[in-house]
């Protein structure tokens, strides 16, 4: 069992950059104080929503103040940059914390990042898969060979050399696009938080499916270092679990719909269907009414008294299979709060959760 802590460096209402950037870096170094296995960063840029825009960056000094921690991306936006010049990153972080970095990828969601960084969204997912399979093949052999379909460039030996035989890697789906891609490569997913524990099994069924139909053997596939992502906030008064997130989560989430174009009606960006899709299930659920989303997430995300959320989380490990447990412990708002809260899980939660059925 392995427990992570996600931290999304999201700037609430009233709160200056220094107070997030401040107590970004905190939460990192009491994760490892507090015995958490990873600590994991998101890849936003120009809004509130995320102000970590360059994650090797932020790992960097997240890892040079630790010694054990493992830290990751959750996920650097891989369309969005040079392949060598993420390669080389990937590289240094990988020497320099000796092993400790996991290079976790999304293909992006945010219409300003492309148009930022000359990059045309519909063609995200082409790239992603492009550049990841051509920087974690130049992680093996030390060359960098592009086939010019996305980018041209002569083949290069980036340096320096990679200090682990093999880079742990992931990448985050939600659609079923992307769970296949990753299967027919036997690589890791992470999982959503704010999909139901049967949209989780669905998916993990059709990765394995899609895992043994690519000729990969059930030892392999158990294997696999899937995590599931989940907002957490633990404490005997569930009441009290519930509402200090509550104001937290809902300018969170209002900030996650306003810094994407992808869900209003009149956006026709191709490759985001699944997203599409989702929004308008939403809609029809009433969720563009803040509270009741923040409900929506409360009844998934194991937020609550100790005994709810070990319940919670023991129903999506046993449906799943997943062992590997990220937590957003950022909802509870205060650094007072979210340090209780991760004390708490570690103390009241963490120890009674037993590996899959
Ligand atoms: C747990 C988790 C974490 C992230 C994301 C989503 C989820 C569920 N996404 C959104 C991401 O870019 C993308 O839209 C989907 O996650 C992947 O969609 P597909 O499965 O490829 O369709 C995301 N996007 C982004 O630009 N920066 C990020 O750090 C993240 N992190
Ligand atoms: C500051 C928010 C605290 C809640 C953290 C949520 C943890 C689980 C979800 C992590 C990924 C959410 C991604 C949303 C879209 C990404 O750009």
């Amino acid at each position: 069992m392995k427990f992570g802590n996600i931290c999304f460096s999201y700037q609430p209402p009233g709160e200056s950059h220094k107070q997030v950037m401040d107590r970004f870096v905190r939460l990192g170094v009491a994760s490892e104080e507090l015995n958490f296995n990873t600590y994991w960063t998101l890849e936003h840029h120009f809004t509130e929503f995320g102000l970590t825009g360059n994650l090797f960056v932020a790992c960097a000094n997240l890892l040079g103040r630790t010694t054990k921690l493992h830290v990751g991306t959750m996920g650097i936006v891989l369309p969005t940059a040079h392949p060598a010049r993420q390669m080389e990153d990937l590289l240094l972080l990988d020497q320099m914390s000796k092993g400790r970095f996991n290079f976790g990828v999304v293909r992006g969601l945010y219409h300003k990042d492309f148009r930022v960084f000359g990059v045309t969204m519909e063609d995200s997912r082409a790239i992603t898969e492009d550049f990841h399979t051509m920087i974690m093949d130049g992680t093996k052999t030390g060359t960098l060979h592009t086939d010019g379909k996305n980018i041209e460039f002569p083949d290069v030996n980036v340096y320096p050399e990679a200090y682990l035989d093999k880079i742990p890697t992931c990448m985050t789906a939600e659609s079923a696009v992307t769970t296949t891609w990753l299967a027919e490569r036997g690589l890791p997913m992470v999982l959503s938080w704010i999909i139901t524990t049967s949209e989780k099994k669905a998916q993990m069924e059709l990765y394995n499916a899609v895992a043994r139909d690519s000729g990969y053997s059930e030892e392999y596939i158990k294997n696999v270092d899937h995590s599931m992502t989940l907002i957490c906030s633990v404490d005997e008064d569930a009441k009290k679990a519930e509402d200090v997130c509550r104001e937290f989560l809902g300018n969170w989430y209002d900030s996650y719909v306003n810094a994407t174009n992808i869900f209003s009606e009149s956006n026709q960006t191709r490759g985001y269907d699944y997203h599409k899709g989702q929004w308008k299930d939403f809609v029809l659920q009433g969720h563009t009414n803040t509270k009741r989303r923040v409900d929506y997430s409360h009844d998934l995300n194991p937020v609550g008294t100790p005994e709810k959320c070990i319940e919670i989380i023991q129903r999506d490990i046993d449906a799943t299979g997943i062992t590997n447990i990220t937590l957003g412990f950022e909802a509870n708002g205060s650094e007072e709060e979210i340090i209780a809260s991760m004390k708490r899980f570690m103390t009241q939660v963490a120890p009674f959760l037993k590996d899959p059925k």
